[in-house]
């Protein structure tokens, strides 16, 4: 349904955006993952047609919607519906107003809009607020009003840029069940920008994590957690994210061997729930030093500093954690990624 083939985006000071390739089906969930700077909302705002390519295509079905140095549709003419982190409504409008609006723009019939308002207001559970202005509602109704405003003209294509990222913490669970829900409910193909992996693992069909305008790993949200493609990856993905442990030279950080690690050099993967901690040395355990404890679901998540970098470690509640620890790395052959950036 989205295919973008090798897109680019150039402001003129260097490519933000370099030469990404991807398409997802029909109804899928595509989350643009990755730190701030790394281009994912240069991409969005190239499919919403707020940006036109430096080079390369999108596609939303079999129509061109997008071609570098060429071709561009406008905004209004892609059938996708946006989202900002600012809701960006109209003040001086009422919510009903604010919906009505795109609706009344596209030159639709009053009875037919009335009813989409309604039918949008309900699905967001916000009906009994159509009369207010929306500078008179909290900020988790406004979030629902633009949800709802894009809903109304049923677009083939949503789009998403951060938009829980103004809502407190317990709002931002509930609004995110609530996109899953519209998703589900408008079968509508979706892609959303994120900085929040939590966000991305539970809304994703598929996940494209980027680095620095580039892909480092497309995948669905499982293969990001089990087989981390790179060592970006996988320092991006799980709560907590996995450790990524210096080897050198068949070393744990080049001063401990490890039979398991014979002749190899890079940057080992090792979950938190494979480290293991004792009160007292054991064969093959290194010293730590504890620095923080954080009760988790009935376990520890326990933060130690070993050989001068932080690993995380969960724990069973109740293991005993002296100030001066000692911690065993697991005995199996890990994942190891090259250091450094294969693309400098
Ligand atoms: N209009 C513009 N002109 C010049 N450079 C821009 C423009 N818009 C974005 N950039 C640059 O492009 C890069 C990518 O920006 P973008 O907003 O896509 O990143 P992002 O991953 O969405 O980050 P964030 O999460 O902080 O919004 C940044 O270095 C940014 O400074």
């Amino acid at each position: 349904m989205i295919a973008i083939d090798r897109l680019t985006k150039d402001y003129g000071t260097g490519p933000v955006v370099r030469d990404i390739s991807l398409s997802v089906r029909p109804g899928a969930f595509l989350v643009l993952l990755g730190p701030s700077g790394c281009g994912k909302s240069t991409i969005l705002r190239m499919l919403a047609g707020l940006e036109a390519p430096t080079a390369g295509t999108i596609r939303f079905g079999d129509r061109l919607v997008a071609q570098g140095g060429a071709l561009s549709l406008p905004a209004e003419k892609r059938g996708a519906g946006l989202v900002f982190q600012s809701y960006a409504l109209w003040p001086h409008m009422t919510v009903a107003g604010n919906v009505d609006w795109p609706l009344k723009v596209a030159g639709m019939a009053a009875p037919e809009r009335r009813r989409r308002v309604g039918e949008a207001l309900e699905m967001m559970g916000i009906a009994e607020l159509a009369g207010r202005h929306t500078g008179e509602i909290s900020g988790g109704q406004q979030q629902r009003v633009a949800l709802a405003r894009m809903i109304a003209p049923r677009p083939p294509v949503m789009l998403f840029d951060e938009p829980l990222s103004n809502l407190d913490a317990a709002l931002r669970v509930e609004m995110r069940h609530e996109l899953a829900r519209i998703h589900a409910e408008t079968g509508a193909t979706s892609v959303y920008v994120t900085h929040d992996q939590v966000e991305a693992m539970t809304l994703a069909t598929d996940v494209a994590v980027l680095n620095r305008g580039r892909i480092e790993q497309f995948a669905p949200p499982m293969q990001l957690l089990d087989q981390p493609a790179s060592a970006f990856v996988a320092r991006f993905v799980g709560t907590p994210p996995a450790n990524l442990v210096p080897v050198r030279d068949g070393a744990w950080f080049g001063r401990h061997p490890a039979p398991q690690l014979a002749g190899r050099t890079g940057l080992a993967m090792v979950r938190a729930e494979d480290l293991r901690l004792t009160d007292s040395p054991a064969p093959g355990s290194l010293p730590a030093e504890r620095i923080e404890v954080i009760p988790m679901a009935g376990q520890w998540l326990v933060t130690a500093r070993v050989e001068g970098q932080r690993l995380t470690a969960v724990v069973p509640r109740g293991t005993a954690l002296p100030d001066r620890l000692h911690i065993l790395l697991p005995d199996s052959s890990p994942t190891i990624f090259p250091e450094g950036d294969p693309h400098p």
